[in-house]
């Protein structure tokens, strides 16, 4: 386990792989923490620096009262990068961390050489919808929408097994105040004029059961971006990487592979 202290707040990180290797750095979605990648990442192939982390108000990093702007959400990335020594990293965003990635390739491109769009969009909800979502957790609960998200977090195969109910208790075991503070980000955050301007060598990823953000809406901003790849994984929600760790990591790695990252 290691924390970075940066003083106004602290952030929970993990390392695995070579830590002199390429460096590839992944931020989880909304509700989940770090370990939501457990299932990937004896999948990746070795001698990648392989970084994660909770962004703020998740797992154990620091939880400061809501709301919280895409501004600081994109600063903590980039502040973790810059202690970590990180230049040059393939930067996996899954949701809200596909936000945070084309907000940080927006800001720093020093830092960020390729980025994974995985089951995120330039624009993701309505300030209608998040107003929603926050108002139902003020009163009951991450359990009041616990058993609504893992209808778009997981295919009907995968909410058969028992396995659905670690990442249920993975949800509901969030802070509320963090997860209604990344809600307020998410519902200011519209990126589609910054991403349109990006260049850089860009790998989309969909599930074709997602009920966050469908296949549709993760090509759309696919397309924003010229040269960008796109993946469908099929039999899979808004949690590829956790339903279909394998099909997920032979993807990530073609495409680190083409960019010559491995
Ligand atoms: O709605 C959900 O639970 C899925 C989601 C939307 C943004 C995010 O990060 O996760």
């Amino acid at each position: 386990m290691n924390v970075l202290d940066l003083g106004d707040i602290h952030l929970h990180w993990r390392e695995d792989g070579d830590p002199h290797g390429a460096p590839v750095v992944f931020a989880n979605s909304l509700g989940t923490d770090l370990r939501m990648w457990d299932r990937l990442i004896p999948h990746l192939p070795r001698g990648l620096r392989l970084i994660r982390y909770d962004k703020r108000g998740h797992g154990l990093s620091a939880c400061p009262p809501a709301p919280y702007s895409m501004g600081a959400l994109v600063r903590d990335a980039e502040r973790l990068l810059d202690a970590l020594e990180i230049r040059d990293c393939v930067f996996v965003g899954l949701s809200v961390g596909g936000l945070i990635a084309q907000g940080l390739a927006v800001k720093r491109l020093d830092q960020v050489r390729a980025m994974v769009l995985s089951n995120t969009a330039a624009k993701i909800g309505t300030a209608q919808m998040w107003a929603d979502r926050v108002a139902a957790i003020r009163q009951g609960g991450l359990e009041a929408i616990a058993d609504v998200t893992m209808e778009r977090w997981f295919s009907r195969r995968f909410r058969e097994t028992p396995d659905v109910k670690l990442y249920r208790a993975m949800l509901t075991r969030q802070p509320a105040e963090g997860y209604c503070g990344v809600c307020a980000a998410i519902s200011g955050t519209d990126f589609l004029t910054p991403t349109s301007a990006l260049t850089l060598p860009t790998l989309a990823i969909a599930g074709a059961e997602d009920g966050a953000t469908p296949p549709d809406m993760v090509r759309e901003t696919a397309e924003l971006i010229r040269g960008a790849r796109f993946h469908l994984i099929r039999g899979a929600g808004h949690l590829p990487c956790v339903e279909k760790p394998q099909e997920y990591a032979a993807v990530l790695t073609e495409f680190l592979t083409a960019i010559g990252h491995v």
